[in-house]
């Protein structure tokens, strides 16, 4: 069980879990992230209740690291696929409450349930944005000072070992049915990044998903990467050392010329769902 903790004042006292199951560790890559026995059960947690605390995967917790804008009064950052909104929630925190941070959203429903969770956390420097990201025009001067986004768009799932996917699949069985849907994915995601690439100011965009899937990560990262996009925004990959330096799970080695730069989760080996991070940069 992860908990992460959005209001850093939190302590051990204020949690009134049963004496027996209180115990936790903090985890060693992520600041904040603490490490809880699995029935420890959060629901009626206070600090869970008022939105102080979030549950989420240790991989979840990942790209608002490795994207880690300035926590300044001028910051403005984009969460380009924000529902639920945990990620969004992260950065918010990250950033110290300070800043903008623009949170697009363009299903309707999973929109209502963001706003909700925002205010409960009382992220004040995020502006909710319902809208498809795909149709926010990057010269908008609304934009033009956003230096960090955040893409964490949908995918197959592949990775969310709930699912238990990744017991049946691996990635040299994908049929020709399921290469046809993720190759439809991965289209879509690569659209995703190359937007993004083309915002003015923007100086780095992390890109994540929690499948298992090469098409969907390194097939997707490599092709950005050789985008007219990158190329004449001058976007390459961040080196290792700004992409968590200490977790040793890297990409499929087969699968693009640097796996170093990018961050691979395998369910079953790291404790963790499926997930890839990668971070572009502007040289
Ligand atoms: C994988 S989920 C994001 C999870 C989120 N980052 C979190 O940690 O809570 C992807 C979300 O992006 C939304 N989405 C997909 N395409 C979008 C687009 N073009 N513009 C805005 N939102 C989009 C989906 O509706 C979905 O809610």
């Amino acid at each position: 069980m992860f908990a992460l903790i959005l209001s850093y004042g939190l302590s051990r006292m204020q949690f009134n879990i049963s004496a027996s199951k209180k115990e936790f560790s903090k985890d060693e890559h992520i600041p904040a992230l603490l490490l809880f026995h699995p029935q420890v059960s959060f629901q009626d947690e206070e600090a869970y209740k008022t939105g102080k605390v979030i549950l989420q995967d240790k991989a979840s917790c990942f790209p608002a690291v490795v994207l880690n804008p300035p926590a300044s009064a001028d910051s403005a950052v984009i969460d380009a696929t924000s529902a639920p909104g945990n990620k969004t929630s992260h950065l918010s925190t990250l950033i110290c409450n300070l800043g903008t941070l623009f949170a697009f959203e363009r299903d309707r429903k999973s929109f209502s349930t963001l706003q909700k969770m925002f205010s409960k956390a009382k992220c004040k420097n995020v502006e909710p944005i319902n809208a498809d990201f795909l149709a926010v025009n990057p010269m908008d001067s609304k934009y033009s000072k956003v230096t960090h986004i955040l893409l964490d768009p949908s995918c197959s799932g592949s990775g969310i070992v709930n699912r238990l996917d990744y017991l049946v699949e691996s990635e040299q069985e994908v049929d020709s049915v399921q290469e046809d849907r993720l190759n439809k994915i991965a289209a879509f995601q690569l659209m995703m990044i190359n937007h993004a690439m083309e915002f003015f100011s923007v100086q780095r965009i992390v890109y994540s998903t929690c499948s298992i899937h090469a098409i969907e990560d390194e097939h997707v990262v490599r092709a950005a990467l050789e985008s007219a996009e990158a190329l004449s925004a001058n976007f390459n990959l961040a080196p290792p050392s700004q992409v968590l330096p200490q977790w040793k799970g890297r990409g499929y080695a087969n699968e693009m010329h640097d796996p170093t730069s990018v961050v691979r989760c395998l369910p079953g080996e790291d404790a963790t769902n499926g997930f890839l991070v990668s971070c572009f940069v502007r040289e």
